[in-house]
């Protein structure tokens, strides 16, 4: 029988390491600075947007909320980047994706001045990732790697597999295994007998967007699974499911009609798995801690202190 596997302590790690850093820059005159832009009103944007502005404060990290209208467009949210890249006191800047249709979601990544791309999306920060050079990269994925190494496992020549091949999670996460010495497989929508590959992995990460897609038939017994996935579950059919009658999450989902979940299934898991991550309180909590190390990073590169 698995454990959750906490999240708690490597979370607090990067917190305590981006405070360091606060500290330092602060001493020599620099208050980091991260610009969030949000256009439109999702409501789940709005609650990780709230997120990230409060784990700033908490850190002592500057930043300003920059709200535009659900029809803005590509240009006028170009001359928004432009702004914030001439604008010497803001270090980071983070553009809430998704964005509306109407917008050129690549044409704007590639606006952004790459040593203020705190979400690692820029084809220049993609690059360098794959060539193994320093830059900054995607905080979910970062935020996993923190986690695999504080778990003492070790990552040298296991058996990654990644199901997802999206640009913000599941390729950046398959670079970084990869960068880790690990031998690396991806599962997309294509790929033929999935359950057959992931049985050979020691390590899972799951970013697909289908809720508790992965379960015990997927794993081999003692792997380390990371669950990425987040996932609102409101159709109670499928809660049945997922969620033992009994447990706490059938309870909180009895009382509000809705439950998050992620892309495993958690209780089946957990009967094959050394370790699977909790969601929420999981992968989540680590992508905004890991933001917080990549704005005061990029608050460096801005002020190289020689
Ligand atoms: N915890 C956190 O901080 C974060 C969580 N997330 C969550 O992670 C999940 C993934 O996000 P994201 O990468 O943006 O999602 P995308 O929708 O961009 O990508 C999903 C990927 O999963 C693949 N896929 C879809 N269905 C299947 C299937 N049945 N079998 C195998 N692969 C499949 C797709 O394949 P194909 O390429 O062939 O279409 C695609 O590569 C979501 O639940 C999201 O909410 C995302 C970002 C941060
Ligand atoms: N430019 C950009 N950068 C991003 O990093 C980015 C983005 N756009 N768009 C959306 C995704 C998603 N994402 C999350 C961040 C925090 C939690 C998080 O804090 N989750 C908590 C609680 C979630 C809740 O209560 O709803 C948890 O898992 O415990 C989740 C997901 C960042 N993303």
């Amino acid at each position: 029988m698995g454990k959750r596997w906490s999240c708690k302590a490597t979370g607090e790690n990067l917190l305590a390491q981006a405070k360091e850093k606060v500290t330092a820059l602060n001493e020599r005159g620099v208050e980091p600075h991260l610009a969030v832009v949000l256009v439109g009103e999702d409501p789940a944007s709005k609650v990780y947007v709230s997120n990230k502005i409060r784990t700033c404060e908490s850190l002592g990290i500057k930043s300003t909320f920059h709200k535009l209208e659900a029809d803005t467009d590509t240009d006028s949210l170009l001359s928004v980047v432009d702004e914030l890249n001439g604008d010497n006191a803001v270090h980071g800047i983070l553009v809430q994706l998704p964005l509306p249709k109407q917008v050129d979601e690549s044409r704007i990544i590639a606006a952004i001045n790459p040593d203020k791309d705190v979400d690692g999306f820029h084809p220049v920060n993609v690059g360098r990732l794959s060539l193994g050079e320093p830059g900054l990269f995607p905080c979910t994925p970062m935020g996993v790697i923190a986690l695999l190494r504080d778990s003492g496992h070790g990552l040298s020549g296991k058996h990654a597999v990644v199901i997802g091949r999206s640009n913000i999670v599941g390729k950046p996460m398959a670079q970084l295994l990869l960068k880790e010495n690990c031998t690396v497989s991806i599962i997309h929508s294509r790929t033929q007998n999935p359950a057959d590959l992931c049985r050979q992995a020691d390590i899972v990460v799951a970013a697909v967007g289908r809720p508790g897609l992965v379960d015990a038939a997927w794993l081999k017994p003692g792997a380390l699974v990371v669950d990425v996935g987040i996932n609102e579950i409101t159709d109670s059919e499928q809660a049945r499911k997922l969620i033992p009658s009994e447990s706490k999450k059938m309870k909180s989902f009895r009382e509000k009609g809705r439950v998050l979940y992620g892309d495993v299934n958690y209780f089946s898991c957990l009967e094959t798995a050394e370790l699977v991550t909790p969601v929420p309180g999981g992968i989540g909590r680590l992508t905004i801690a890991h933001l917080m190390v990549n704005c005061v990073v990029a608050a460096e590169l801005q002020n190289p202190s020689t």
